[in-house]
């Protein structure tokens, strides 16, 4: 055994004052702490630096799980006590037998020989073998010339310390795989090109250009008014394409303040602010790589970023806010919009550039005034819809309140057409739907047939102004339903266009889309 070695085993490690302390089973003779000097570091650096060395040797061979000394020749040459009993799931009954060999003969998987003929240490590395997994460190011995004379195996933790780490470590990718998978559904197209319900000429035609425009890879415009079914088409001709693997990620345009849509849409680079985007965020160009990116309400982007994007659609690159790095994505670009785009092009409120290239493959979605004869089909397949999110059974129409509703204007086309079947199914108990049952619920507060083209009005539930009982009703409902009828309202004057509705009501995009998913309308 080595000088440094037989130090190792007669001293007696963390001794204290009174004597008693640990040792490496060796026992310490009892010490009077009268005539003990008082600790104090060798005086010259190399003694310091010896003693760190001697220390820490001592703690390792004695708090490590295992630990060995190889020679120059990769033999072993001496194993801890904490090493012996890893022995019989190596193979070995005794120390003799396992002393003296190669380690790469009896440790598999071991990169001790590399680290001796490399000189270089491996501070932390996993080892599995048939003896468990482990925590280890490899590190080259010098002699006092600096060359490589053997080394140091390490069996810093053994599996049952590991164990709540890797269960830790399983339990934390488990959520990772899961969040993914929902991502991912997310990001999966909701419908085909047989959710479009129609058979009318103009809804044939609408689904016969989405299978061609599906096959083709350049950008679609989806025109037509709001509610006629421009997501539902631009899912239908992801899902139909030879993209429908990759993602089909989404953004309204309308929806986003102008301020932030830079950043939606690019990216922002790390580092490039303090604060919550320190780390950089990801944008939809990046997000959606590979697949569909459907820019809904396009008409409301802001004329600077609709150069932006050009140059992305043209290029197939873009760099992230903050950075100098290019991008290169493959994407197609889906586009709706629920307004006038030759004439805010011919006003240059839109660029004709960036009109020209998204309306390579255009396609216009008719509202429901202009195929009223698919309006039983619409209303079967909604009301099943409807009875099997929210439970209830499913109503069918009678032909009285088919030929009602068929004479309506829908200006809310096929959204309005959804909700209120959905109101008509909450108010009623009937599994029959007549008439009567849509008596407030449409233009004209009655169920007397609107005429078509009459001004059009999104219904909202009737509140009885005069009736005292209406005003006792708690607050935040009453001031609800006024905030729903004064939206409804403004949308029907409007004719559905967004941005105009927001000007009416003097509030933000952003809000109004907010408040128009939360009524419904
Ligand atoms: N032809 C159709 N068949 C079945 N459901 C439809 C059809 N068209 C629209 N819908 C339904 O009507 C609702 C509104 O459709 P969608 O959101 O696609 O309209 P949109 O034109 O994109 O509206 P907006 O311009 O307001 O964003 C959705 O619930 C959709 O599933």
């Amino acid at each position: 055994m080595s000088p440094l070695l037989q130090r190792a085993h007669n001293r007696c490690p963390g001794r204290r004052p009174d004597g008693r302390g640990r040792g490496a089973g060796v026992q310490c003779a009892p010490v009077n702490p009268a005539v003990l000097p008082a600790p104090t570091l060798p005086a010259d650096l190399d003694g310091v630096l010896r003693l760190a060395a001697q220390s820490m040797f001592e703690h390792f061979a004695v708090a490590a799980t295992g630990m060995m000394l190889l020679d120059r020749e990769h033999r072993i040459v001496w194993i801890s006590e904490g090493y012996k009993h890893f022995l019989p799931a190596l193979g070995f009954t005794h120390e003799s037998e396992f002393v003296g060999r190669r380690v790469e003969d009896v440790v598999p998987g071991t990169l001790l020989a590399e680290v001796i003929d490399s000189d270089r240490p491996i501070l932390v590395d996993l080892l599995t073998n048939r003896a468990g997994t482990f925590v280890v460190s490899r590190l080259p011995l010098h002699d006092a010339q600096g060359q490589v004379i053997g080394a140091i195996g390490l069996v810093l933790a053994d599996q049952t310390k590991l164990q709540p780490v890797v269960q830790k470590f399983a339990h934390l990718q488990q959520q990772l795989d899961d969040a993914r998978r929902q991502l991912s559904e997310q990001r999966r197209p909701k419908y085909t090109i047989s959710s479009f319900i129609g058979v009318s000429p103009a809804a044939q035609e609408v689904k016969r250009q989405a299978r061609k425009v599906a096959a083709l890879d350049s950008s679609v415009l989806l025109l037509g008014e709001t509610g006629t079914g421009k997501e539902l088409l631009a899912h239908a001709i992801h899902a139909a394409s030879p993209r429908a693997s990759k993602p089909l990620v989404g953004l309204n345009i309308a929806a986003i303040p102008d301020t932030l849509l830079e950043a939606e849409l690019f990216g922002v680079a790390g580092g490039a602010f303090t604060g919550a985007d320190r780390k950089g965020r990801e944008g939809k160009f990046a997000i959606a790589d590979g697949g569909t990116l459907f820019l809904d309400e396009i008409g409301d982007m802001p004329l600077a970023l609709q150069s932006k994007l050009l140059r992305v659609l043209q290029e197939q690159e873009f760099e992230p806010l903050g950075s100098n790095t290019v991008r290169r994505v493959d994407l197609r670009v889906i586009a709706a919009t629920s307004r006038d785009l030759p004439s805010m092009v011919a006003r240059n409120e839109f660029r004709a550039d960036l009109y020209y290239r998204l309306a390579v493959l255009p396609i216009r979605v008719p509202p429901l005034r202009e195929r009223r004869e698919d309006l039983e089909a619409l209303a079967e397949a909604l009301g099943e819809d409807i009875a099997r999110r929210s439970g209830m059974p499913q109503r069918t129409l009678e032909p009285d309140a088919l030929a009602l509703l068929a004479a309506q204007p829908w200006p809310g086309n096929i959204r309005e057409l959804r909700n209120v079947l959905e109101q008509a199914s909450l108010m009623s108990d009937a599994l029959r739907l007549e008439a009567r049952h849509f008596a407030g619920l449409l233009p004209g507060g009655t169920a007397a047939a609107a005429a078509p083209g009459a001004p059009a009005r999104i219904s909202a539930p009737a509140v009885d102004a005069t009736d005292p009982a209406a005003a006792l009703r708690p607050l935040p409902e009453q001031i609800a339903e006024l905030e729903r009828r004064a939206i409804a309202a403004a949308l029907a004057h409007t004719q559905g266009n967004k941005v105009a509705t927001a000007k009416l009501l003097r509030i933000s995009r952003a809000a109004l889309y907010e408040k128009l998913a939360l009524y419904g309308l």
